[in-house]
Formats: structure tokens, sequence, C-alpha cells
């Protein structure tokens, strides 16, 4: 790298965060391992590291420290905050003319009334953050930026000491290796309110009889204790080797590390484009190609499977309906192939009409009967009462924006926080009239199959 290619870090100022200064630099780099730039900063800036990588793999984002933070604990209103805050920032930032955007990033709970204990502690109801230094690799390129938001007039020293920093960051990434962990060993392997789980399913079942509601995701969580802490920086190596085809996710918050593999799509927007899937309806995958096949056929035509998915494409179609034109939506799902799993499938697309954008999107599809159920309201609240946790960000928003509006959010299924020596992974499944607790535990397991190969903890008998 040659100093002389740094332009002066530009300089804005708006009226809501007048006393802000936002000051940022960009350089493309060679490309290197995005993992390797996120254990760069270990030391630096453990409890404050983010990554993200798309399900096409086009697109890897790694963001380390926090240049500033928005975030959000009352109940009421995160999303609104979130965008306006974010809205007012960016009148700083924005320059059409930038290839590469300053992005924020970050995650929402599943459900602030949820007054349950909480393993999340140190997650509030929103959590989102500007890092310091952000990597981007799209394509061939990558690119690493500096973003100082500060209140300070004097920034001479403070820009330059990051630019030093950003150059340790990029070099460690560059000429090291991703260290080679052991995995910790599982002592212990605890499936949380198992029975409690079983019978929330039965009354459930019951609930939607009575017509009260159409639809309902139960889940549940299992709990590993290992015999040493795992770093998140082997997490994610473990898991992006493990599930190629998901969108990957880790963020730090503190002490605490959420991470995972999943194949959900909230929604993405690009050049006021919008694409959401609905994913819901899953069977095994089969142990040949004849029996997989068969598997896939049988789903397609699975009454009660295709009347959990009908309720997702519903919804989304819905919401998309309120905020977009010239929509799309496939008239049957299609089959979505992962390793351990298959799902119904349907993707819905938009144009984002003037006034809406990516985080209203996101507002109004949080949760789909994915992940919620139908009526949204009266499934969150029958969550409230018959489910034996609190869900923290499991089954919830966690994705980017960037200063333009572009971005995209995952739902945080198959997914699991980690906390010193202990994990908790969480999965659930859509429960309609014809479910069965058993079936559905039994669908819990090869939901949480992904997780358990990462972090070890399946049983001798599982692959
Ligand atoms: C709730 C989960 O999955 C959802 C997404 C796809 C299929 C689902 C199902 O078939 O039940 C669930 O709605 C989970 O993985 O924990
Ligand atoms: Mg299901």
């Amino acid at each position: 790298m040659n100093s002389q290619q740094y332009s002066s870090p530009e300089n804005f100022t708006d009226t809501r965060y007048l006393a802000y200064r936002f000051y940022t630099e960009t350089i493309e780099v060679s490309r290197m391992s995005a993992l390797a730039f996120f254990e760069a900063g270990e030391q630096q800036f453990k409890g404050k590291r983010m990554f993200w990588q798309n399900r096409e793999k086009t697109f890897t984002w790694v963001g380390l420290g926090h240049a500033h933070v928005i975030s959000a604990h009352s109940p009421h209103g995160r999303f609104e905050q979130i965008k306006e805050e974010w809205q007012s920032l960016c009148k700083q930032i924005v320059n059409e003319e930038r290839e590469v955007q300053p992005i924020l990033f970050g995650g929402f709970s599943f459900d602030p009334l949820n007054e349950k204990d909480s393993v999340w502690t140190k997650f509030p109801e929103a959590y989102f953050a500007v890092p310091t230094f952000q990597m981007i690799i799209k394509g061939e390129r990558a690119y690493v930026s500096i973003h100082l938001i500060t209140k300070d007039k004097d920034t001479f020293t403070a820009f330059d000491a990051l630019r030093k920093e950003r150059d340790r960051l990029i070099h460690s990434a560059q000429v090291s290796e991703l260290k080679k962990y052991r995995k910790p060993l599982v002592v212990k392997r605890t499936e949380l309110k198992k029975d409690e789980y079983l019978d929330s399913i039965k009354k459930v079942t019951a609930v939607i009889k009575a017509k009260q509601a159409e639809k309902v995701v139960i889940a549940r969580a299992l709990k590993l204790n290992f015999d040493q802490p795992l770093a998140p920086a082997s997490a994610l190596s473990q898991v992006s080797e493990e599930q190629p085809e998901s969108f990957l996710f880790g963020m730090e918050a503190e002490n605490q590390f959420f991470f995972g593999a999943t194949p959900e799509r909230l929604v993405k927007v690009e050049d006021r484009q919008a694409l959401s899937t609905c994913l819901a309806g899953s069977t095994p995958r089969g142990k040949t190609v004849e029996i997989d096949a068969a598997l896939g056929n049988e789903l397609l035509n699975d009454k009660k499977n295709r009347s959990e998915h009908q309720f997702v494409v519903k919804m989304i179609s819905q919401v998309f309906d309120a905020h977009s034109s010239k929509m799309f939506v496939p008239k049957t799902p299609k089959l979505m192939k992962i390793r351990d799993i298959q799902h119904l499938y349907t993707p819905v697309e938009g144009e984002l009409k003037d006034g809406s954008n990516l985080l209203d999107l996101v507002r109004d599809l949080h949760p789909t009967p994915a992940l919620g159920g139908e009526p949204k309201q009266e499934a969150m609240s029958l969550i409230r009462q018959y489910e034996t946790m609190n869900r923290g960000y499991y089954a919830a928003p966690v994705g980017w924006i960037d200063a333009k509006g572009d971005g995209e959010f995952a739902v945080a299924i198959r997914s699991a926080l980690l906390d010193g020596k202990d994990a908790y992974l969480y999965a659930g499944g859509g429960i309609v009239e014809d479910s069965h607790p058993e079936a559905e535990y039994d669908e819990t397991w090869v939901k949480f199959r992904p997780m358990l190969r990462v972090l070890g903890g399946q049983m001798s008998d599982e692959s």
C-alpha cells in the first residue's frame, strides 16, 4: 500500500447529528480471508465484531470496532428509531459517487414484549453499529474502510492512529492463516424443557382447532456446556465450512456471540428492487438421490406442509403489496434443498414504492408466519403464553443497510448464542391444525443438526 494514494478524509455535518462529524476513507486491497480479518481484531475489538456473508457468496462484510452504535432498549418504535437515526447520520455521509458505502449492521430481538427470563443479557431490543473498520469483499474485489464518527474537532491524530491500525489489521489478515483451533469438547448436552415443549404443541394445536389462530411457530432450545470457551472466529470458520449454501452471520455483544447459517432471507433491497423468500414446510434429505427426490415430492404434495407454507406466502404478499408495485409471486412453491433439510420455497419480488424503505419492510414482515404465525398478534401472544423460553435474537431479523438504502436481512434461525463455556441452540417449527408433537420434535432435531455439527454435541448415531 502506498500512503500517497490516501485522499484526505471527507467531512460532513448535519442538523440532527450536528455535533457529529463523519470521517471516512476507503482503500482497495488485495483479496484476503474475511475470517482472518475478523480474527485480526481479536485483541483490540473483542466484543465489537460483526460478520456477514450472503447466500450467493457474492458479498462478504466484516466490521471491527464501533464507530457508532444505534441501539434500542424500549419495546416500542425500535424499527423507526433505527431507521431515523441511520437516516440522520447518513445525511452527512451520503455521497452518490462513492463506490463503497458505509454500512450499518445489526439485528433485533424476536419479541421485546416477552417477559420470560433471558440468557441474552448483552443484547438490547435492537443493536446496530457502524464499524470503525469495515471490510467488504464483492466479487473479486476487496475494500477496507475507516469510519470515524466524533464530536471532537481535532481529529487529525485520531484518524492517523486509525490508519496505522487499519494497516496492521490488513497486514495481519494477509500474512497469517486462520489459527487452528481445537474444537472444545462438549461435556454436557441438555434439552431445555423438553416435556413442556411437547405439551405446548398439544395445547397450541387445540387452540388452532378452536379457531383462535391458524398457525403458530413453537421453538425450543438445547444447551451445550464445553470444557473451554469457543472462539467466535473458530465458530464462524466451522459454520462456513459446514453450511456453504446459507447466509452466514455473527455478532458480538461484549462477551456474548450470536451466530448462525440461515437459509432464510427476510428481505433484500437493491436499487429499489425488493426480494423476499417464503420458506416454511420441511422434510429431511434422503440418503440416496431416489429417496431424496421422493421425500421432496412428498413435501411438495403434503397438505400439512403446504398449509404451513401458504400462510407465509399470503402474509409476505400482503406486505409487499403495501410497499411495492409490479409484484411477482409464483403460484406454487419449489424445493430449497440444503445439506440436512429441504424446504418449500416461494420467492416474492416487487419494486419499492416512493416513501417505503428496507427497514419499513423489515418492520412489517417481522415475524412472518414462518417464525411467528397467523394472525400475527394472536400468534405472538400464544408464543408468549406457551413457549418455554425467551427467544432473544433467534428467529428475528439480522442484516445490514447502507447509506443508499440498499441492504439485506436474513431470519436468524439455525443459530446459536455463545456465552463463555455455554452455547444455546434454537429450533422450532410451524404448528398448524394437523401437527403432531413427536413429528415436530423430530423436525427440530433436523434443524439443530448443522449447529450441532459445528459445535460438536451430536450423539454418535447422528451424522
Ligand atoms: C423455525 C424454524 O424454521 C422455520 C423455517 C423453515 C421451515 C419451518 C418449518 O417447516 O416449520 C419453520 O417455519 C427453525 O429453523 O427454527
Ligand atoms: Mg414445519
